[in-house]
């Protein structure tokens, strides 16, 4: 049974068993979220191999051994053997978060499709069973919810920031802030949000 969550992963110590295109894939993502990486594999793609020498991520040139999980908050084992897989899996400590990528009824994480718009993040999942239609709804929902979004949600990150600040009233914060979230800010263009911004919090300053 799954629960969603959003790992905050800066700094984490993670192990990535295999260089090819899945892992390469994970290690994307992991690195935008600022994980501290270790790939354990014989060989790297091209492009994890630049990350190397970029110094982005740590490579321990070898095969695996059950020793490279110590210490690891999450582990990913993408390699394309079903058995160095497992045993992957075996090494790992109950506390652990393990993600393998041939066996999703092992893990006890496993990722969404998923995309951000600055500080929005929008995730996808079919709890392991149909990736591909999650692949799909992400990319219909990326389309819909495009690059302006980013400012969108800075625009309200800011907007929720001064309300709170400056309306003391407990029922009128609620209100403004509910406001804010009407679609004509989403639709405005974001020079003209802001102005509408001030307009909101003057007429409601003025009202305590
Ligand atoms: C969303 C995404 C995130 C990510 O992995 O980053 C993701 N798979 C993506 C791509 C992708 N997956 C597959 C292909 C090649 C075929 C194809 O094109 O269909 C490609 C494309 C490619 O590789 O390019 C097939 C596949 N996937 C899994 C298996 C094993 C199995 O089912 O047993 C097999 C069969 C392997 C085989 O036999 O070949 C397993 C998992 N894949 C999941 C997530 C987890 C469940 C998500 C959910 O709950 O829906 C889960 C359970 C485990 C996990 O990995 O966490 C990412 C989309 C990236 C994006 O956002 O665009
Ligand atoms: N979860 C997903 O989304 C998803 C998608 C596609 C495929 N897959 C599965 O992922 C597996 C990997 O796919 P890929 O395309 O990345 O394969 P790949 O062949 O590109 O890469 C496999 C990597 O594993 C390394 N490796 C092999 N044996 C090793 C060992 N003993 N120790 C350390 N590293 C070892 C190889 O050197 C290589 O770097 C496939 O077998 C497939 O079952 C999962």
């Amino acid at each position: 049974m799954y629960y969603s969550a959003i790992l905050n992963m800066k700094g984490k110590k993670t192990v990535v068993v295999g260089g090819g295109k899945v892992a390469e894939r994970k290690i994307k993502a992991l690195l935008d979220a600022c994980a501290d990486i270790t790939v354990v594999s014989p060989d790297l793609s091209d492009h994890l191999f630049r990350m190397h020498q970029e110094k982005k991520i740590s490579w321990k040139q070898k095969t695996f051994e059950k020793d490279d999980v110590n210490g690891a908050f999450l582990v990913i084992a993408a390699t394309n053997e079903r058995e160095v897989n497992e045993q992957v899996y075996q090494s790992c400590e109950a506390h652990q978060l393990i993600n393998v990528v041939d066996a999703p009824e092992k893990s006890n994480i496993i990722m969404p499709a998923t995309f951000k718009r600055g500080d929005l993040i929008i995730s996808v999942s079919t709890s392991g069973k149909v990736p591909g239609l999650a692949r799909k709804l992400k990319n219909n929902l990326a389309e819909q919810f495009d690059e302006h979004f980013a400012d969108y949600v800075e625009f309200l990150k800011e907007g929720r920031k001064r309300v709170l600040e400056e309306i003391n009233d407990p029922e009128q914060k609620r209100i403004v802030l509910h406001q804010l979230l009407d679609k004509s800010f989403l639709e405005a263009s974001n020079e003209e949000r802001y102005k509408q911004l001030e307009m909101l919090l003057n007429a409601n300053r003025s009202s305590e």
